[in-house]
């Protein structure tokens, strides 16, 4: 077992009250395993990645990698975030031996293990170019390239598509599979995309709120590489829709006037299955 979440509640102090974000999160993850977390705005997806990131800490429960408790950031774990967090006034090699250059990787070992990655995300030819001369998914692409040259066991990942247009995240969904698949991570990946968490995890976490809790996991024994088309993947997204829509009505009734229905406004659910607007 790789990763050990145990007990993990997590709570806020906000204006003069308590907020409990978490309640009793138990997850067993397996070495090279990828899971993703599914759930609606505010379930305490990203809270729990910090945990076990180490960046926040649990105020009941505790987090092991391989035995050994999370206690603060470690070179086991390295993450990566919606917004690639990139210095665009660097060249593309130079972002990406960067995290490298801090942890005092040798120059000639960094430069190396920099194009190995930057080849598998298919940007060799982009190495000279400046950052802030790429698109949003290349963008994401010399991330992921900075992640994996950190060559940690564990790749947190927060949501890291979801500022891309829908073209793009497909490519990207493809390449994922494939690169996980080489390099044989541990990957958790934060999403409210059921389209997403379909396609690229051995196990979707369905997350519900206040307090976030986990509601049921669902296994995907799919081979790889999946499609959008192919019908076991559209079978697995419609019944994790439905197990979501309890949470989504919980959500929007809090939210919406009394005579919503999640049957009469199912708008709700964007067309590429992410759990609609502001949920
Ligand atoms: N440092 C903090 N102090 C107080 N409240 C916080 C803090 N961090 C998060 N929260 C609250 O915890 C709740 C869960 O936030 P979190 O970002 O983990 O949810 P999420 O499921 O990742 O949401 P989203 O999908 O919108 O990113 C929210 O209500 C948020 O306001």
């Amino acid at each position: 077992m790789a990763l050990v979440i145990e007990n993990v509640s997590k709570r806020f102090q906000s204006k003069n009250k308590e907020i409990t974000v978490l309640e009793k999160i138990n997850l067993e993850v397996q070495k090279r395993e990828f899971i993703c977390i599914l759930g609606p705005s505010g379930c305490g997806k990203s809270t729990l990645l910090n945990i076990i990131a180490g960046l926040e800490k649990p105020t009941e429960g505790k987090v092991f990698l391989n035995g050994r408790e999370v206690l603060s950031p470690g070179p086991d774990r390295v993450v990566m975030f919606q917004e690639s967090a990139l210095f665009p006034w660097l060249k593309v090699i130079d972002n990406v031996e960067f995290g490298m250059k801090i942890r005092g990787v040798p120059k000639k070992e960094r430069h190396e293990r920099a194009l190995k990655y930057l080849k598998m995300v298919h940007l060799t030819k982009f190495k000279d170019v400046y950052v802030h001369q790429l698109s949003g998914g290349m963008k994401q692409r010399v991330a992921l390239a900075r992640a994996l040259t950190l060559d940690s066991e564990v790749l947190l990942m927060d949501e890291p598509f979801a500022a891309l247009d829908s073209q793009t995240k497909n490519i990207l969904l493809l390449e994922l599979q494939r690169i996980w698949w080489e390099t044989k991570k541990t990957i958790i990946f934060v999403t409210h995309n059921v389209e997403e968490a379909v396609l690229l995890a051995d196990k979707v976490v369905v997350m519900s709120s206040n307090p976030g809790k986990i509601k049921k996991v669902f296994e995907i024994k799919l081979a790889r590489p999946r499609l959008l088309d192919n019908p076991d993947i559209v079978y697995m997204i419609s019944a994790i829709m439905k197990e979501l829509k309890d949470e989504v009505e919980k959500i929007a009734k809090a939210e919406y006037d009394s005579d919503w229905s999640f049957e009469k406004d199912t708008v709700l659910y964007s067309s590429d299955s992410s759990l609609g607007i502001g949920l």
